[in-house]
């Protein structure tokens, strides 16, 4: 077992893999309650997915789709721990290196939409103007 204070609150490694998986669920469960931009990236991907199925996309449009996904993902939450740690560090000051942290973790994820959209309307473009005729 690990050791827990006597608020329960561990602070050692985990000991089993049950655990380590309890403690990444709960980081999954704080940015889906916390964060805004993850919550909105998860609507996004499931409408992709979805218009995915109704067009019949190809296996290679989906591993672009899903790379995609996952780059937003990687860089929201890489957003989302920088955030954390700039205000563990800094607390509530202004600090010209706190903004340069956050500003450019911010332009990560701004980044990675990019690519996003790129890869989405490369994949779903083509289609809508085959509707169209
Ligand atoms: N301690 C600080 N010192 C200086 N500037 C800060 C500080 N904290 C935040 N900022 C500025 O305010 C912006 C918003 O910071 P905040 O921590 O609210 O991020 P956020 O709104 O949660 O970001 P996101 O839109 O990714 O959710 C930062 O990008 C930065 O420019």
């Amino acid at each position: 077992m690990a050791l827990k204070d006597k608020d329960n609150r561990q602070i050692d490694k985990n000991k089993t893999f049950i655990q380590s998986l309890g403690h990444a669920l709960d980081g999954i469960k704080r940015l889906i309650l916390e964060e805004r931009n993850f919550r909105f990236d998860l609507i996004i991907a499931f409408l992709a997915i979805c218009l995915g199925v109704i067009c019949q996309i190809k296996i290679n449009e989906w591993v672009w789709l899903f790379a995609a996904f996952f780059s937003v993902i990687g860089s929201e939450v890489l957003n989302s721990i920088i955030e954390n740690v700039v205000d563990l560090i800094v607390g509530h000051h202004y600090d010209f290196l706190a903004k340069r942290a956050k500003d450019i973790a911010a332009g990560g994820v701004l980044m990675s939409a990019l690519f996003a959209v790129i890869i989405g309307s490369l994949i779903f473009i083509p289609r809508f103007i085959q509707l169209l005729k």
